[in-house]
């Protein structure tokens, strides 16, 4: 198999700047840092309520960093305007509900057809991978491949969930739906990607599915650099990755 690539989710150290005001620490450093220790590329999003990444904080990533740049983004007509200024190598669609804590769900695209088709089709013919954030539902991937997305990012978030709270047999359907979602979405032709929540006492499952190419980490990455180091934390991230796809 492939070497699985890695992205950093760089958010959740403009939350953390944030918290406090000010300018430190910086997501562009962070970028920066992960790119240093072997990032395959980094994602921020930036979230309509600009909770944590800002628009500067977009633009300058993108400057700064020489890996692909993922934006994450809802589908609104404000975010397509900001992304077809910075360029970014990928444009990841992800459902938003302004009060929740975290993505809550994958995107509602098989409802949302013709809306999506019209709004993708620019961002294509600028250059960038359209992915689709979604559920590991069959009827959603399908849709995503209808509407002219390149890739389907499944959200890994109950799954990891269901791990990290010791609830055995909700991890194995969990993942068991995620491998059959992983292998739709490449009959339809889609990249495969996963991301949402993922640890080291989660990452092994999905790294081991043969057509995902990608994942993105952030929060538990992000948290564990505190301890180890980014560098560090990734290392470890690294080498669970490649052990499962062994
Ligand atoms: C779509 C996704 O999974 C990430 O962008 C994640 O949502 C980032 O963290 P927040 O949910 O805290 O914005
Ligand atoms: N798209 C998922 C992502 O970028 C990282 O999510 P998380 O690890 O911060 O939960």
């Amino acid at each position: 198999m492939d070497r699985l690539r890695l992205g950093i989710n760089v958010d959740h150290v403009a939350t953390i700047r944030n918290a406090r005001g000010g300018a430190v620490p910086d997501p562009v450093r962070a970028a920066l840092a992960a790119e240093a220790a072997g990032a395959d590329g980094i994602t921020a999003h930036l979230r309509e309520d600009r909770r944590h990444i800002r628009d500067a904080d977009m633009a300058a990533i993108r400057e700064a960093i020489s890996i692909p740049l993922n934006f994450e983004m809802a589908a609104t007509e404000e975010m397509a305007r900001i992304a077809l200024e910075v360029r970014p190598h990928a444009v990841c669609l992800v459902p938003e509900r302004r009060e929740e804590r975290t993505t809550e769900g994958g995107l509602e695209v098989a409802g949302d057809r013709d809306r999506l088709t019209a709004y993708i089709a620019p961002l294509t013919q600028m250059g960038a991978r359209v992915s689709l954030f979604v559920a590991a539902d069959p009827e959603q991937i399908a849709a995503a491949a209808q509407v002219g997305a390149a890739v389907v990012e499944l959200h890994t978030g109950s799954y990891c969930d269901a791990v990290a709270e010791g609830r055995d047999d909700d991890a194995a359907r969990e993942c068991a739906r995620l491998a059959e979602g992983a292998q739709i979405a490449a009959k339809h032709g889609l990249e495969v990607h996963a991301g949402h929540g993922i640890t080291y006492d989660s990452v092994a499952p999905i790294a081991a599915m043969p057509e995902v190419v990608e994942l993105n980490i952030g929060h538990f990455l992000i948290g564990e650099a505190v301890f180890r180091g980014l560098d560090g934390a990734m290392a470890e991230m690294r080498r669970l990755m490649d052990a499962a796809r062994a």
